[in-house]
């Protein structure tokens, strides 16, 4: 699906005449997490693609295991513990890769495939992450994860960049050459291969810079600067900072930052996102995103006091599931009525996201801008209860789709690798993002006071 995916969006820009001969250095993202198992063999094929067929038809055979594990599986909770166990606990975990074991990440969903399936583990000689995949693509050949996104994995020494022998002896034998030697996202992993330069007219030399995971790649296109905060409010909800001295924790995560080798990034993925909005809307907005806009317009701002967190499936932060309703008095009720529901469920998530940002040591500051992306920032009236709660001014970039936008700044920043020349200084050009919401006045203090 993933490699059809690509022919087709190829495809179609070729149809709509766009000059692939300008384009001099590319880069992408991926959802972070998932896995691709290269079957024996498979980099071999990749090197001998014939531009006069579709990716697919020459790529169907090279895959060991044909579904991937994407990031929202939840099954590896017991190669959790016996990676935490094999390190010395979560909190060790933590200090080490940047996140205690959670069942999304890379290293335990390969200790599964090779606990469940060994056979297939035996005849995988690669396994690259969504992104590092993508970008072996366009290369022809097995790209490098990069850093950050390979921080998402419970596998890499997010200090000193280099796997962890204890956490890959944990998870799998042979682990590392199947992984290959990680990169600074800043990379340039090698020239676009012929195949896309004969069958699209890219340049020889057009550079491929390391791809990353999507979030990381948000953190780009949204130009974050210390002291802002970054929310993506797509499938599920994240929640990113910019952090010079992390303190990894038991809850959230710290990556190694996608722009800037030294410094890190600090995310939050709440798992209820978008899919639990949608389901509200049909539920008490007959499917209607104007209506569910209509009500929260139409109800005050802290709800009456009534208070809601909703969790249809097993969330990640915290780890909990239910729905869970209470009255202005405290009590524990079964229903609200519609507006009400609707307000309570995004006042809900998004005092999650301050209350959770604030115990990894987030502190809004007079500056501080909330930036936001993803689909449901195309939704102003729950981009007002965004800057309420936080009370903090709320931004948004021009393209929601800022894991894209980042993806070109990275790879323009790529053209001019080895310069030294700063991610900021490279993108300074870019326009500013747009004011949307303004903190009612009081309001985060009202929040607070719940
Ligand atoms: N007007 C809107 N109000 C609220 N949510 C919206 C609106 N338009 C789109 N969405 C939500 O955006 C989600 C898709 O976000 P997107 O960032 O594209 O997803 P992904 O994280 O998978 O890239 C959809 O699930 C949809 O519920
Ligand atoms: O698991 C995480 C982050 O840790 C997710 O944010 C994935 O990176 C994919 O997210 P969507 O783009 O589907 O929201």
């Amino acid at each position: 699906m993933w490699v059809q995916a690509l022919d087709i969006i190829l495809e179609k820009m070729k149809a709509s005449g766009f000059d692939f001969s300008q384009v001099l250095a590319l880069s992408g993202a991926g959802q972070q997490h998932g896995s691709v198992y290269w079957k024996t063999g498979a980099g071999q094929v990749l090197t001998r693609l014939s531009p006069d067929l579709p990716l697919r038809e020459q790529l169907q055979a090279c895959f060991s295991i044909s579904d991937c594990p994407v990031w929202m599986d939840s099954s590896t909770a017991a190669q959790c513990r016996q990676l935490e166990a094999a390190v010395g606990g979560a909190r060790a975990l933590s200090r080490l890769t940047g996140s205690r074991a959670y069942e999304r990440f890379t290293g335990n969903q390969i200790a599964k495939i090779y606990q469940q399936n060994p056979e297939a583990y035996s005849h995988t000689e690669r396994i690259s992450l969504v992104s590092s995949f993508a970008a072996s693509l366009f290369l022809g050949s097995y790209s490098p994860v990069d850093y950050s996104d390979g921080s998402g994995m419970n596998l890499l020494q997010i200090q000193d960049k280099v796997w962890s022998q204890a956490c890959l002896g944990a998870c799998a034998p042979r682990l590392e050459e199947k992984l290959g030697r990680p990169v600074p996202s800043c990379s340039v992993v090698g020239a676009i291969s012929s195949y896309f330069v004969q069958r699209y007219g890219f340049p020889p030399g057009c550079k491929v810079v390391a791809f990353t995971g999507d979030n990381p790649a948000s953190l780009a296109g949204m130009r974050l600067e210390e002291g802002d905060i970054a929310v993506s409010l797509g499938t599920s909800d994240t929640l990113f900072l910019w952090l010079q001295d992390p303190t990894p924790a038991l809850e959230g995560h710290i990556f190694c930052n996608p722009v800037d080798p030294q410094h890190y990034m600090a995310l939050l993925c709440f798992k209820n996102g978008s899919l639990l909005r949608e389901k509200i809307r049909d539920e008490s907005a007959s499917g209607s995103w104007s209506e569910f806009s209509k009500a929260l317009q139409s109800t005050e701002m802290g709800n009456g006091g009534n208070l809601g967190f909703y969790f249809d499936v097993m969330e990640i932060t915290p780890e909990i599931i239910g729905r869970h309703r209470f009255s202005a008095e405290n009590h524990e009720v079964s229903a609200f009525p519609r507006d009400v529901e609707i307000r309570a469920v995004i006042e809900g998530q998004f005092m999650a996201k301050k209350i959770h940002a604030e115990a990894l040591g987030y502190r809004v500051m007079p500056k501080t801008k909330i930036l936001a992306t993803g689909g449901a920032s195309h939704n102003r009236d729950m981009l007002q209860v965004l800057a309420d709660v936080f009370g903090a001014p709320v931004y948004v970039i021009d393209t929601a789709n800022s894991a894209c936008v980042g993806s070109a700044y990275r790879a323009f920043h790529g053209l001019a690798a080895g310069t030294d020349v700063p991610f900021a200084e490279i993108v300074k050009l870019a326009p500013n993002p747009r004011l949307v919401a303004t903190p009612t006045p009081g309001a985060s203090q009202d929040y607070r006071s719940r």
